[in-house]
């Protein structure tokens, strides 16, 4: 199956969640909006000025030479003048003040010589500059942040605008989160010989919780079927859905997928990307399924390529991001075949001379996960692709953006 396919079973399968709320503002950063938000007032308010200087009328203004006006009053922001500019006068003004009637542009300071109550301004000044006109932000009526939107800083800072204190939005979405496999300890124990620490419970952790999920761990479940059919029936009572890692290839011990068969309906998926080939989807009682293959590189891959969106997309988020890629000249030469799209790690960074360069994070074995910790970039090489030499362009899809 390729990686398309996958993904867009996957949306088509999954629900987004009814149940709304409302929240103080304060609270909304990262939440999806369940409503359009239509502007009730208009940003700005009034016609005001962009600059500290004098407000005038444009017809006033000297199309060669210098034209001396009279100054009759003063607007400050939140401290209007309540009278009229006439012929021949003008308003001290500062930012943000409302315009006063009668004038239309406004001369910043630096561009004029003021003398005892009065202004001289030359040539080359525009009529209508350097006011902001009502509306010319939000418009009354305008929808402002629309349904299905996962809300940024700035959001926060429209809604205010709008005098908004609260909004409403998706309720957050329950996740369950188990690991499988006996070889695995819980940080803080102690490490059998061949043990090893579940770490991709804490990666999945940390991605889940940048979605702002409201998480259910159940720990590790090791490979005992009738634990993993509790669990399974327990998670999918209390959550919206179930992300498990390991026993989803063909080994012996991988119970999961029996107790999976037991529990619910699920597909055995081979994708055709590198690392995460085996993947199970389905859906356990009213919950969605994903089940992570093991290996913990694979575990964080797939989870971005196919867990995070069906998420997003459950959490009422619409419509989703598209994976910004861009071209960097790879420094590596990398090992590749045809036949998966892979997924590799990097550095990617300016050089200094107006190219952008990646390299890989070392050894880029699927349980590597040095090489997921170091990386700030996927270097996404195409499904037919071979191996890359370096020098060659590839594409590069970013970890990073601004928080
Ligand atoms: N005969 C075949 N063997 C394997 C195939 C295959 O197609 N045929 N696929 C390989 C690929 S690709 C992957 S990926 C893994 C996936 O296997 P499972 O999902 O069943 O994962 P496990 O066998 O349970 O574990 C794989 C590997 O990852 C380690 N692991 C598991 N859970 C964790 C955890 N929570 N934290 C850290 N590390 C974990 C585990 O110890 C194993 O080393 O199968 C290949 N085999
Ligand atoms: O998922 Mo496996 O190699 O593709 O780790």
């Amino acid at each position: 199956m390729t990686i398309e396919v996958a993904q867009t079973r996957i949306l088509d399968a999954v629900h987004v969640i009814a149940e709304t709320e409302t929240v103080d503002l304060r609270s909304a950063l990262g939440r999806v909006l369940a409503g359009d938000v239509r502007a009730a007032v208009a940003v700005p308010s009034a016609p005001n000025s962009a600059m500290d200087g004098y407000a005038l009328r444009g017809a006033d203004l000297p199309v060669s030479g210098k034209r001396r006006l009279e100054i009759v009053g003063m607007s400050r922001a939140g401290a209007p003048y309540s009278g009229v500019v006439g012929e021949g006068q003008c308003v001290r003004i500062f930012t943000g003040a409302v315009m006063p009637a009668g004038a239309d542009t406004v001369v910043m300071q630096e561009h004029a010589e003021a003398e005892a109550g009065w202004v001289v301004v030359g040539s080359g000044e525009k009529p209508g500059q350097n006011v902001r006109q009502t509306g010319e932000d939000v418009a009354v009526g305008q929808v402002v942040l629309a349904r299905g939107r996962r809300m940024v800083p700035a959001d926060l800072g429209m809604l205010a605008g709008q005098g908004a204190t609260r909004v409403p939005v998706y309720r957050k979405l329950k996740v369950a989160l188990f690991t499988t496999g006996d070889e695995l300890r819980e940080p803080g124990e102690v490490l059998p010989e061949g043990g090893l620490y579940d770490s991709n419970r804490y990666a999945l952790l940390g991605m889940l919780q940048r979605l702002g999920i409201e998480i259910r761990e159940f720990g590790i479940v090791g490979d005992d079927r009738q634990r993993l059919e509790a669990v399974l029936a327990q998670a999918s009572a209390e959550a919206d859905a179930i992300v498990s890692t390991g026993g989803v290839s063909v080994g012996e011990f991988d119970l999961l997928r029996e107790a999976l068969e037991q529990a619910g309906r699920v597909g055995f998926w081979k994708i055709a990307i590198k690392p995460g080939r085996p993947l199970t989807f389905g859906s356990v009682g009213g919950a969605a399924f994903f089940g992570l293959p093991g290996n913990p590189v694979a575990a964080m891959v797939t989870f971005y390529q196919f867990v995070q969106p069906a998420l997003r997309r459950m959490a009422g988020e619409w419509p989703l991001p598209v994976p910004v890629l861009f071209k960097a000249v790879c420094l590596s030469s990398l090992r590749k075949r045809p036949g998966r799209v892979e997924f590799q790690r990097g550095i990617v960074e300016p050089d200094g001379g107006g190219r952008m360069v990646v390299r890989k994070t070392g050894q880029q074995g699927s349980g590597i996960l040095t090489s997921m910790s170091q990386a700030n970039c996927f270097i996404v090489l195409p499904l037919d692709s071979g191996p890359v030499e370096p020098g060659s362009l590839v594409d590069v899809q970013p970890f990073f953006g601004l928080v």
